[in-house]
């Protein structure tokens, strides 16, 4: 095996016991990553934290793709929680497709738009009932964003309104934010660094009932509350209230594809080994709202950081703004793609900020990963084993410059709407030559519904409220998702606002 021949950071700089692992949390997402790849090429080799054996960090593109296209081979570590693997995925996947299926996501523009000209609303009243200054309005924008997203993932995804931007005290949507919000503060302290190192070290403990695996227990209860009040009210409209499990009964076909519906559809239409429970039911559910990888806050989580960008480059935010203007309202789902410009600083702004910015995978049987650039001493090959840890950071690759140019960091939409250089080497796997949204078969399901949220949401928004930035320093964690954070505090992303 090659993994001892593998350049890597040298190991003075690591802890005796946290190894390099320490390093890279404590400093902004994946930088240390990104700055290692540069010096030592797209796989190299790490100290692990708890005297782990070395960790692989792969950045080379075919790497990278080989490894999420044998998913069956490299498996996830640490999702028991909410993440189903082997049979289960494979039959979740197929049920769930089509209710993310371009036809679906189609459909979903109106909900789409109704949640973003609240958030619109939201915002002007705001900034009309304001006393602020000529220079605007200061306002953390994260919670708007989110609130925004959580009515969409509601509604889309359980038919389920959370009034989630009309604040009302105690509301469940007042109670997920706030969990979230500590979440996200709970990552950043030092404990926090030792939740995945335990996870590693005996995965079982994502199956114990610890409150530092539940940390998002809140969300999971409101979740399966809401869950299960649909599940009553398809028994109640089926005269079989009552019944202990909804197996054996048939679900009305309302023609709903929020995900209720279709797998109380499917249910009906399924073999009886294939009929999932009203548990099954329920974990996938809370799956789409209780997981930090999925739903709604990795969209909101994006979008804010785009925000700041346009905040910071205000003639890319007038170009937006004008294009948007020059189009109207209202536009129908083939008119929002046919913006140019929208379409361009969306994938800068998921190419810059990925709300989900690393992945790890475990090796489950010895394999051989091919190189894109070989490794001196080593050749265009790997040889890795069982057991063997891999972490893979998306910015390094979202940035590289062999790919993306020098400006490759660079926030810069322009460079979408130029030809690229034949001579350049092509974009890489994924969507849009990025890893954003993961690749192969564990790729992400939303992601035709996360772009089309974010290119509505930013239309609307900033044809009417102009941005700026407020001159914090913001830094960039990962707390599960990508956060911003100033002055230690997650989730706090300031931008002075004001009406157009
Ligand atoms: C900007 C927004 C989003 C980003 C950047 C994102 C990113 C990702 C990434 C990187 C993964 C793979 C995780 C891994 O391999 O460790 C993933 C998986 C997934 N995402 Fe997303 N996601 C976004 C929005 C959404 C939305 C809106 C939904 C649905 C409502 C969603 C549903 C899923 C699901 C179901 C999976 C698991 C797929 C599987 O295991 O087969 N995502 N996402």
């Amino acid at each position: 095996y090659d993994v001892q021949r593998l350049p890597g950071p040298p190991p003075s700089i690591a802890s005796w016991i946290w190894g390099h692992e320490l390093l890279v949390f404590r400093h902004a997402a994946t930088q240390m990553y990104t700055m290692w790849a540069r010096s030592f090429g797209g796989l190299f080799r790490i100290k692990a934290a708890l005297f782990h054996p070395d960790i692989i960090v792969a950045t080379d593109h075919a790497a990278v793709r080989h490894i999420f296209a044998n998913s069956d081979i490299y498996n996830m570590i640490g999702r028991g929680l909410v993440w189903a693997e082997g049979e289960d995925w494979h039959r979740q996947r197929k049920i769930l497709g089509p209710v993310f299926s371009s036809e679906a996501v189609k459909e979903m523009t109106s909900v789409i738009y109704e949640s973003a000209e609240r958030l619109e609303t939201r915002l002007t009243n705001l900034l009309l009932d304001s006393t602020s200054n000529k220079e605007g309005t200061c306002l953390n924008i994260t919670p708007y964003i989110s609130a925004c997203t959580l009515d969409i993932i509601g509604a889309v995804g359980l038919s389920h309104t959370f009034a989630a931007q009309s604040t009302r005290p105690g509301s469940d949507a007042e109670q997920i934010f706030a969990s979230w919000t500590q979440h996200v503060n709970n990552g950043l302290q030092r404990l926090a660094f030792l939740a995945p190192l335990v996870v590693r070290a005996v995965p079982v403990v994502t199956k114990a009932p610890l409150p530092l695996m539940r940390s998002q227990g809140v969300i999971k209860t409101i979740v399966t509350r809401i869950g299960r009040r649909i599940i009553e009210r398809e028994r109640a409209a089926l005269g079989v209230a009552g019944k202990d499990s909804l197996l054996d009964i048939s679900s009305n076909d309302s023609g709903r594809m929020d995900i209720i519906s279709v797998l109380l559809r499917n249910r009906r239409l399924a073999s009886a080994s294939e009929k999932l429970s009203d548990t099954q039911i329920l974990d996938n559910v809370c799956c789409f709202l209780s997981s930090p990888m999925v739903g709604h806050e990795t969209t909101a989580g994006s979008l804010a950081f785009t925000l700041w960008e346009l905040a910071r480059h205000p003639e890319i935010q007038n170009r937006l703004r004008a294009e948007i203007l020059a189009h109207g309202r209202d536009l129908s789902y083939e008119e929002i793609q046919k913006l140019e410009y929208l379409d361009a600083v969306v994938r800068e702004g998921l190419r810059i900020h990925p709300a989900s910015p690393q992945t790890e995978r475990l090796i489950l049987q010895d394999d051989v990963i091919p190189l894109t650039t070989a490794i001196p001493g080593i050749g265009d090959s790997v040889r890795v084993k069982k057991g063997q840890v891999i972490h893979i950071p998306f910015i390094p690759m979202n940035t590289n410059p062999s790919v993306w140019g020098p400006s490759g960091a660079v926030f810069d939409p322009s460079r979408w709407l130029t030809v690229r250089d034949p001579a350049a080497p092509a974009l890489p796997h994924g969507w849009s030559g990025m890893l954003t949204f993961c690749d192969g078969p564990r790729s992400c399901l939303g992601l035709r519904l996360a772009v089309l949220e974010f290119k509505i949401i930013l239309a609307t928004i900033v044809r009417s409220i102009a941005f700026a930035d407020t001159g914090v320093h913001v830094e960039e964690k990962i707390s599960p998702t990508l956060q911003p954070v100033v002055n230690g505090r997650g989730g706090y992303l300031p931008l002075r606002l004001k009406l157009i």
